[in-house]
């Protein structure tokens, strides 16, 4: 238990103390109940004496009502504080855990699942707020009235109060092993649903190929594995626990006839008060069942320890170290300094990258796939941090800049565009949040996107589905072009842009990309060679180096690898047109 009071001590941070309250407050109502058998006592031994008499029974009611009305305020304000606090405390803890995932390295994606994070950002923090909303006030009220009954029992009689030790005894041991099960299992049970939801998201974006492969339903055997694991857990949990919580509750249940038992023995051979027999029954009956609740809460108070473990570790991830919170450049020259790279320990994806591209100009960048192209623009929104070397816009490392200050420089075009499932209008608007309509419709008129927003049955304020859904791949890019084209930074940051607009289109998004691109410090991933031309430096990547760089016409006149390639597809362009011709002659012969 002590460990779970640290793990929501160190989870709410100085908010811990807003739960202060309503702890208190449940164990004043707690103390106020068990002081209700104190007045009973009272009130049974002056029946007993003959003293009870009309001025007394006055007084006593009047008490008790005092106490009945007291607990209901306490109560009242006790519950709402902690009704209120829990929901604020656990959505600041997962605006927290939110914006630390935002603030970490992307290699933090590789470690972690989605599954796992889903499951720490909805069910982790449901539970733990459940936990500081119902289930500590409610722990605490079992606790002190279980401690105060005993301390009541044993003023009546210590014999009586031994009993009831003696059973408290036997019965907490199986408690607290029942707890630890309960944690211990719910470490297995929460991995298994973690998994199960990684597979269900895997099962949803991979729908086309589960169907074209036929993998769905029963066939699907790593959903369906995943299911099997997380049912054969979950019966394990209950069943495991099972015989401890049984054990619990038949304990707490001889409270009542061993009382009755007791009782009896001290009434009729040891000359106990009648008055105080009867406070022995209503008191073992009302530890009875506050005791037997125990037996569900305590293991759902303890099955938070993995939960709480799994927020931590987030928590603890090492974000991006920064020193300044704003970044304020007076040129946009952006330069590689011998920078190196890996994702994991061993393989380097880039050697020794070092390069400069300065105001105004373009810079291309051009290989094979997987040498390292994508890697380049990756590091340069510091989604990752270079292994050694470094990377320095206007003379500065960008390490000292916290990444979003310089993403605030960068309007970025990648290959998968990921849009919201929002409005036309607030897709666009992620570019610059204060855009009025207007800039808006003017941006996608620049991006070639207007004429077919205007078709959608709600023009500007169609709802776009879950990751643009509802769009091709071409629609998805225009409108990330003009979300690019509304943000105006002065870095722009291009991958491989051109791969699914039509070519009908392609000209004039050419021209959108100009005057994106115009007075700007440019970086373009690009597979077709004739788009990149006129780029001001070309970049050619293999196996994580430069091996080529220079403008079009140094590269051709070098003869190696960009000569060859722009010569193959060059050729390979003025074969589709020949076909072409002929498949047209051909129609009309
Ligand atoms: N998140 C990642 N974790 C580990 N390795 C990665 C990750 N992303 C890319 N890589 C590896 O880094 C290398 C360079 O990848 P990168 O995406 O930069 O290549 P690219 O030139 O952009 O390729 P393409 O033209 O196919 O997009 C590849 O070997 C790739 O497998």
């Amino acid at each position: 238990m002590i460990s779970i009071i640290k793990y929501i001590k160190q989870l709410a941070g100085s908010d811990v103390r807003r739960l202060i309250s309503p702890v208190i407050l449940s164990m004043v109502d707690s103390l106020l109940n068990s002081s209700m058998y104190g007045i009973m006592i009272f009130a049974f031994m002056g029946l007993a004496a003959g003293t009870f008499t009309f001025d007394v029974l006055k007084t006593y009611s009047l008490i008790m009502i005092s106490i009945f009305f007291a607990r209901l305020i306490i109560h009242g304000i006790g519950y709402t504080q902690a009704q209120c606090r829990g929901p604020e405390i656990s959505k600041k803890l997962r605006l927290q855990i939110g914006n630390h995932i935002r603030s970490l390295n992307l290699g933090f994606f590789n470690k972690n699942s989605i599954g796992r994070l889903n499951s720490t950002l909805a069910t982790d923090i449901s539970d733990f707020e459940t936990i500081i909303t119902h289930c500590l006030c409610d722990f605490v009220k079992v606790v002190i009235f279980t401690l105060m009954s005993l301390i009541i029992s044993f003023a009546i009689d210590w014999r009586y109060g031994l009993t009831l030790g003696i059973i408290v005894v036997v019965a907490f041991p199986l408690l607290s092993l029942s707890g630890k099960i309960a944690a211990r299992n719910s470490k297995k049970l929460r991995t298994s649903s973690q998994n199960v939801i990684s597979m269900i998201v895997e099962y949803i974006n991979g729908i086309k190929t589960f169907r074209l492969y036929n993998l769905t339903g029963e066939g699907f055997e790593r959903l369906d594995n995943s299911l099997s694991v997380l049912k054969k857990e979950s019966t394990h949990a209950e069943l495991t626990i099972l015989p401890y919580t049984m054990s619990f509750s038949t304990i707490t249940s001889f409270i009542v006839p061993m009382s009755l038992i007791i009782g009896t023995y001290l009434l009729t051979q040891q000359n106990m008060h009648s008055t105080n027999f009867l406070v022995i029954l209503l008191l073992s009956i009302s530890i009875s069942s506050t005791m037997n609740s125990l037996s569900s809460l305590y293991p759902q108070v303890r099955s938070l320890t993995k939960a709480s473990e799994n927020m931590i570790s987030i928590l603890s991830e090492e974000p991006f170290s920064y020193k300044k919170d704003h970044a304020d450049f007076n040129s946009y020259n952006l330069s590689f300094n011998n920078v190196s790279f890996q994702y994991t320990d061993k393989v380097d994806v880039l050697k020794n990258i070092s390069f400069s591209a300065d105001n105004s100009t373009t810079t291309a960048l051009i290989g094979p796939s997987g040498s390292g192209k994508t890697t380049i623009v990756s590091l340069i929104s510091r989604f990752w941090d270079v292994s050694s070397g470094s990377i320095t816009i206007d003379g500065e490392d960008i390490r000292q800049f916290a990444p979003d200050a310089l993403t605030k420089h960068m309007a970025v075009v990648f290959q998968d565009v990921y849009l919201l499932n929002d409005t036309v209008l607030n897709n666009i608007k992620v570019g610059k949040a204060s855009a009025t309509k207007d800039e808006v419709i003017a941006a996608a008129k620049e991006a070639h996107c207007h004429n077919f927003i205007t078709k959608m049955e709600n023009g500007y304020d169609t709802i776009i589905g879950e990751g643009g859904s509802t769009l091709s791949g071409g629609e998805k890019q225009r409108i990330s072009i003009a979300r690019a084209l509304l943000k105006d930074a002065p870095i722009v940051l291009l991958d491989e842009t051109t791969s699914s607009l039509d070519a009908d289109n392609e000209t004039e998004i050419q021209h959108a990309f100009d005057r994106l691109m115009k007075n700007k410090t440019v970086l373009v991933i690009a597979h077709r060679l004739g788009t990149i031309i006129n780029a001001n430096n070309i970049l050619v990547l293999d196996k994580g180096e430069i091996i080529e760089s220079g403008n079009h016409k140094t590269l051709l006149e070098k003869k190696g690898w960009y000569a060859r390639m722009f010569d193959e597809q060059k050729k390979a362009q003025e074969w589709t047109v020949q076909n072409n011709i002929q498949l047209k002659e051909k129609k009309y012969e």
